[in-house]
């Protein structure tokens, strides 16, 4: 999504105008994803990557998960704060099925050069977390839940077996474009139920400390006690 929910054009663009401004290659991705049409609203906003940006540095990410890459800007966004602080030894995990969408993803990855801090996995996202925790159970720092929305239920449980106590896991699109707040949408959808109860999930549960947040879509952080 291009900004926040709720904000007019005049909002939207000082809110941008007040972050730092975006990497050259985080504005490339930006501007060749817009290029693709209305596909490119899957792209998180400028505003939201300065966001994810502040919780790498929060939480000294060096071993991030991304589920969802698309065409790589929030995997961008993190791996350029990660690389930053903890060099060639951060490692972000990105999980896409798609070997189209994440095509340019690989470019931009190398043109910023955090290719070699960035190991991109091919496939369902469930078969890659399950593997991942063999690989970092209980190390992960940071995680970042932005793809199918019926999924985030199993990403959520998968994520707190990956992450360390006080690790951060953030879910995109929490809002649905409002849609949650309807209860004739989520009757009629399978995504949006999947939010509300996600939601309602999380705000219940005692194994971590959450707040439910209307930047972007809405994102819904929790970290693990
Ligand atoms: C909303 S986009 C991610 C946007 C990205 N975070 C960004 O900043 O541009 C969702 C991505 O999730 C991927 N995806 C959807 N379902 C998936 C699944 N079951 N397993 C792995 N990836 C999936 C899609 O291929 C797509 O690239």
């Amino acid at each position: 999504m291009s900004g926040s929910i709720g904000l007019d054009e005049t909002l939207a663009a000082y809110v941008q105008a007040a972050n730092p401004p975006e990497h050259a290659v985080l504005a490339r991705c930006r501007r060749d994803t817009d290029a693709m049409g209305d596909i490119s609203r899957m792209q998180i906003s400028p505003e939201q990557g300065a966001f994810m940006q502040m919780c790498a540095r929060l939480t000294d990410a060096k071993i991030a998960v991304e589920v969802g890459v698309f065409t790589g800007y929030s995997a961008l966004a993190t791996a350029l704060v990660m690389k930053e602080r903890h060099g060639s030894a951060a490692r972000l995990y990105g999980c896409d099925n798609s070997e189209e969408y994440t095509a340019p993803a690989r470019r931009y990855f190398e043109d910023a050069g955090v290719d070699d801090v960035i190991d991109l996995r091919i496939g369902e996202a469930r078969d890659t977390l399950e593997a991942l925790k063999d690989e970092i159970g209980g190390r992960a720092d940071l995680m970042f839940v932005d793809a199918d929305k019926t999924g985030y239920d199993a990403y959520y449980e998968a994520g707190l077996d990956l992450l360390r106590p006080g690790g951060l896991i953030l879910f995109d699109n929490m809002l649905w474009n409002g849609d949650v707040a309807d209860p004739g949408r989520v009757a009629a959808d399978a995504d949006t139920a999947a939010l509300k109860a996600l939601a309602d999930k999380v705000r219940d549960d005692a194994r971590v400390h959450s707040a439910f947040t209307a930047v972007g879509d809405g994102i819904l952080m929790a970290i693990k006690r």
